[in-house]
């Protein structure tokens, strides 16, 4: 994420003007920053190992494939370096528009970042969606490549080998040169500060990105509807797979309120395709959006600190996922 306006100190008058301090590659103190993506096919444990790096649920997750839709970054602060890792959607094969547009954002952020960790779960085969990635990937020449195998609790000893071994191949296969491949168990914390080490020793010399503290750069208006869509594809993940897309309208700290007792008021839209859906997604009487609202809100409270008021409607956006004005509606 290196920008390069072009400037040169001849465009400038640096007389007088002292040296301004080392950025990449010249600091004293070695200090070094950097982004790190994750991929994988859907439900590989991607935003799991975020979590689990960062230290505190930031990227919504799900044993439904494709829920990450927005990219959020997690923030890792450590003494010697800051690791912001970027979570990307699942690279697939596009059947929509908004296949074809996750794809162009999983691409773009491939270019950009310092390191792109594969994520291939250990409990599973090496199959044609992790060859789909990783063919891709090698297009993508400069970033370093890391392979991680995930889930490790979940495949045995002799899996886990017979899994490294898999990797390894696929590499050579593509034409992929993995600068490592880590074995890594998000859920039990095995070999997790292992891979923040390895993915640090390869970021470059550089400052702080963020403040110190930063757990996350997504908007607040991101995280409450993520946090709103993981609640309402609840318990309907079957009938309504990716049909749900949900819209923060507006957010604001209630006025006239006691500064100790502040209240958050979040108004969202969650879109549905048809008219059907909008029936399902209520429920009878309203009782599961009232459990929508209930569950989302206690999320969103746990996750920015403050009582919420949370207004949901949910409205239809016919065909949204083909539609391109919708699309750039919804935020895609
Ligand atoms: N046992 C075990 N389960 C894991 C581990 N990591 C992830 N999972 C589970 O695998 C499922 C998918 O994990 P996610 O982190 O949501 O996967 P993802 O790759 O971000 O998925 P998408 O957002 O669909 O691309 C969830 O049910 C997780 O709880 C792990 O290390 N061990």
């Amino acid at each position: 994420m290196n920008s390069d306006k072009g400037e040169s100190d001849r465009d400038f008058d640096v007389s007088g003007v002292a040296a301004s301090g080392p950025l990449h590659g010249q600091r004293e103190d070695g200090f070094r920053s950097g982004f790190v993506s994750f991929v994988g096919r859907p439900n590989a444990g991607k935003s799991t190992l975020t979590n689990a790096l960062v230290g505190s649920k930031v990227v919504i997750t799900s044993s439904r494939p494709q829920t990450t839709r927005t990219v959020v970054r997690g923030i890792v602060h450590r003494d010697d370096a800051q690791l912001i890792l970027v979570d990307t959607p699942g690279l697939h094969r596009p059947r929509t528009l908004l296949g074809e547009r996750l794809n162009d954002l999983v691409k773009t952020t491939w270019a950009e970042v310092d390191v792109v960790a594969v994520c291939f779960p250990a409990n599973e085969k090496i199959g044609p969606g992790d060859r789909f990635i990783v063919n891709e990937l090698a297009k993508v020449r400069r970033t370093i490549k890391v392979a991680v195998a995930t889930k490790t609790d979940l495949a045995t000893p002799e899996q886990i080998g017979e899994h490294l071994l898999a990797i390894q191949a696929l590499g050579a296969e593509t034409g992929t040169e993995w600068a490592e491949i880590v074995p890594v168990s998000a859920v039990a914390g095995d070999q997790v500060q292992l891979l923040a080490d390895i993915f640090v020793g390869m970021l470059p010399e550089g400052p702080p990105l963020y403040p110190d503290g930063d757990l996350s750069d997504a908007p607040e208006e991101a995280i409450a509807a993520e946090l709103i869509r993981e609640a309402a594809l609840e318990g309907v993940r079957d009938e309504l797979p990716h049909s749900i897309a949900v819209v923060v309208e507006e957010m604001s700290l209630r006025e006239d309120r006691d500064p100790d007792k502040p209240l958050l008021d979040i108004h969202a839209s969650v879109y549905v395709e048809r008219d059907s859906q909008k029936g399902i997604v209520i429920g009878h009487k309203g009782s599961r959006l009232r459990q929508v609202g209930t569950d989302a809100r206690k999320q969103i409270e746990a996750m920015l600190g403050t009582p919420v008021f949370l207004d949901l409607r949910v409205k239809v956006a016919k065909e949204w996922q083909r539609d391109p004005r919708q699309l750039r509606k919804l935020g895609f």
